[in-house]
């Protein structure tokens, strides 16, 4: 038996009456006195967008993969310069989830002709005496939770700010004040992001009592196509350096050497979130008039993985929350020709969206999709037509003075709608299989108990009607039963897989457990035979390195065995004997001479006669010498401190005892200035005999 395949969401199609494309709305008769001097202004046009009903709660139940762009409009309060500004005033209505944008008249009465737009949500923020003014609470909640939601399932989620300048992104998205401790967490103005991050934070606290979670932060902007990373140490003087994208050919686009960083508490993402928002503000100034058109993007990824007995293994998801640039025309002129020229030509990866979200909306199947056009869209292609449930918050002024901004804003909102993504749980297709099995038999286990529950209270059901009912439950308890059989088998064998791939990550564990025992045992070795081992900085592969240094050291060793018995035949023959790990020096003190060799080629000569071999030496004059090392003063020292300690006298014999401990005291003091004085190019030594 097959699952019942889920029921997919499609979504109304719009309908525009006398509309063709976005510019081709027709101007309304109702309107009066409004009309600029160079002609009928696309925002004066009639607006009359039926947008898509939003799938319902059926729908939301079945079908988890398949979801609209969920819109929201946020109204901010007026500013002072739109309330001084003469002839400004209030131009938007609100009527549940239905924004009315009302004309201005001559007259200073307002009067509402039919700009009417459809959204998910809107927030009333005007002014907080009304009953249905939204805080930044309201908004987190209404927004941000679901998000959470849905990345705590494994889906991928994205919440993207759209509006003009000044509009009210960074208020909703971050917050008022957001580069400052105290005001980040905030109650009135702490935004979306901070109050997204303390929830998450919350909820992983009484997660990971039965699982694994990670949560790593990145946090960059966009400005002029121009990757910077918010994150990386900067400083104010040196430039900002321009990530570049690159695609992986199966997890998609991503940014080369972008810094992601593991957080494992709320305060330690708030110093992200402050040091992001502080560069970015750094950033901003130095731009001046730019401020408000670079983009910035702050990404959450959230692992979690189930412990060993537990079949939902282990899901992945990446929550982008991103503050747009503003959308606003450039105005850099006054002519207002150039201006309207300039139209949407503010910024690229704005333009590239716009055109993304037109041709997803158009919903055509082999659509071509603009993403790789900007920097911008290209990162977000999952969010904006993949794998994610994403929301667009849309944010506006209520005043008459951005009337084209505002529509301008509100028809891209409403397009926006009509996007429909397929986001799926980021886990392994096993674990998916089990997901909806388990899911399956659920929903039949309760019709199961419906039909039960049903039969053993009806008892004046007809003849005929019961005959029915037995036969769908029969049905119901056939499919039941193989959906229990599949899940048993689906589980079975992820047991079994389970086991299979412990059992070689176990193996590979023991390897390379006994790699590193062998590692150790060879690095002990090495530093116990030679205190010279000097690996160089320049060579990458450690372990390569090591090896060469171990067979150099194990030639070495032969060679050591090899030099003791020299030192043994010297001593025995009135020669002293010292080497260290590069160099063997043999002192004829009787014949005023000496000889060094460097150990390397002491090898060559293992299997000569000690005799014969130091017959072949080159020796030198003791005079001739230049100047002792401090290894062989160190040796020298040794070999006193030997000879002494073999004249120790008995702890009975105080006189000797006192003249010992004095012999000792010079030696110290002797070896303290004759170390001292190496590599000074000084040829007397001075220091106090002990009196
Ligand atoms: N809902 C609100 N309630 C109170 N003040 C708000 C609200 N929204 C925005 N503001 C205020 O309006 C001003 C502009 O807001 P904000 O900086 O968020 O705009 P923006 O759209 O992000 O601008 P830009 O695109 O230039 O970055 C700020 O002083 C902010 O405090």
């Amino acid at each position: 038996m097959s699952l019942s395949p889920l029921k997919s969401y499609t979504p109304r199609k719009r309908v525009l009456p006398n509309i063709t494309t976005p510019g081709q709305y027709s101007t309304p008769k109702t309107v009066r006195g409004a009309q600029p001097a160079f002609g009928t202004p696309e925002c004066f046009s009639k607006v009359l967008l039926e947008t898509p009903k939003s799938s319902t709660k059926r729908d939301k139940e079945k079908c988890d993969e398949e979801c609209n762009l969920r819109v929201a409009v946020r109204i901010r309060p007026r500013n002072i310069s739109e309330l001084t500004i003469v002839g400004s005033e209030d131009i938007i209505r609100v009527k549940d989830k239905q924004i009315i944008v009302c004309l201005p008249k001559n007259n200073h009465q307002t009067v509402c002709v039919d700009h009417t737009f459809n959204y998910d949500y809107v927030f009333w923020s005007v002014d907080e005496t009304n009953p249905f003014y939204s805080k930044q609470e309201d908004v987190f909640v209404t927004l941000g939770v679901p998000l959470l939601n849905s990345a705590f399932k494994g889906f991928n989620a994205c919440l993207f700010a759209y509006g003009q300048t000044g509009s009210g992104k960074s208020y909703s998205m971050m917050g008022k004040n957001m580069c400052e401790l105290n005001d980040i967490d905030s109650e009135d103005f702490s935004g979306i992001i901070p109050r997204f991050c303390r929830e998450l934070f919350k909820r992983t606290s009484d997660l990971r009592k039965e699982c694994t979670v990670s949560i790593e932060v990145s946090y960059f902007e966009i400005y002029n196509e121009k990757i910077h990373d918010l994150l990386a140490s900067q400083t104010q003087t040196a430039p900002r350096i321009a990530l570049k994208v690159r695609e992986h050919p199966t997890l998609g686009p991503y940014i080369v050497d972008l810094t992601t960083h593991t957080v494992n508490s709320y305060n330690e993402l708030r110093n992200f979130l402050i040091v992001g928002n502080k560069n970015r503000a750094v950033a901003s100034t130095a731009m001046n008039e730019f401020s408000s058109r670079s983009h910035s993007i702050f990404t959450i990824e959230i692992g979690q993985s189930k412990t060993l007995n537990d079949t939902d293994n282990s899901k992945r998801s990446k929550v982008s929350l991103v503050d747009l640039a503003g959308s606003e025309r450039l105005g850099s002129t006054n002519n207002k020709e150039d201006r309207m020229k300039q139209g949407v030509y503010i910024n690229k990866s704005l333009l590239t969206l716009g055109k993304c979200i037109s041709a997803l909306a158009e919903q055509k199947k082999n659509n071509f999709i603009p993403y790789r056009e900007s920097v911008l869209t290209w990162l977000l292609r999952e969010s904006l037509g993949g794998n994610s449930l994403t929301s667009m918050l849309a944010t506006i002024s209520p005043s008459s003075t951005h009337l084209e901004e505002t529509l301008s804003t509100l028809r891209y909102a409403c397009q926006a709608r009509t996007i429909v993504n397929r986001a799926r749980i980021n886990e392994s297709p096993h674990d998916r299989l089990i997901r909806e099995l388990r899911s399956e038999v659920e929903r039949l286990r309760a019709l199961r108990q419906d039909y039960e529950r049903r039969s053993s209270c009806s008892h004046s059901i007809s003849f005929n009607d019961s005959n029915s009912s037995n036969i769908e439950m029969e049905d119901i308890k056939t499919k039941l039963s193989m959906s229990e059989n599949k899940l048993l088998e689906a589980q079975q064998m992820w047991k079994q897989r389970f086991m299979e791939s412990r059992e070689t990550q176990l193996k590979e564990l023991a390897e390379a457990e006994k790699y590193k025992a062998e590692l150790e045992s060879k690095v002990r070795l090495l530093n116990n035979v030679s205190e010279d081992v000097c690996l160089s900085p320049y060579r990458t592969n450690f372990l390569e390195e090591l090896e060469d240094v171990l067979t150099s050291q194990k030639e070495n060793n032969v060679c050591n065995s090899w030099v003791e018995d020299v030192k043994e035949w010297c001593s025995e023959n009135g020669l002293i004997c010292t080497y260290n790990s590069e160099t063997l020096k043999i002192v004829d003190n009787v014949n005023g001479k000496h000889t060094l060799l460097p150990l390397k080629n002491l090898k060559l000569q293992a299997n000569n006669k000690i005799s014969d071999f130091l017959g072949t030496l080159k020796w030198t004059d003791n005079h001739s010498e230049k100047r002792l090392t401090k290894s062989e003063m160190v040796s020298s020292l040794n070999q006193i401190y030997q000879l002494l300690d073999n004249l120790k006298p008995d702890d009975n014999e105080n006189n000797l005892c006192l003249l010992y401990a004095k012999l000792n005291m010079t030696l110290q003091k002797f070896e303290t200035a004759l170390l001292n004085n190496n590599g000074k190019n000084c040829k007397t030594v001075t220091f106090n005999l002990e009196s």
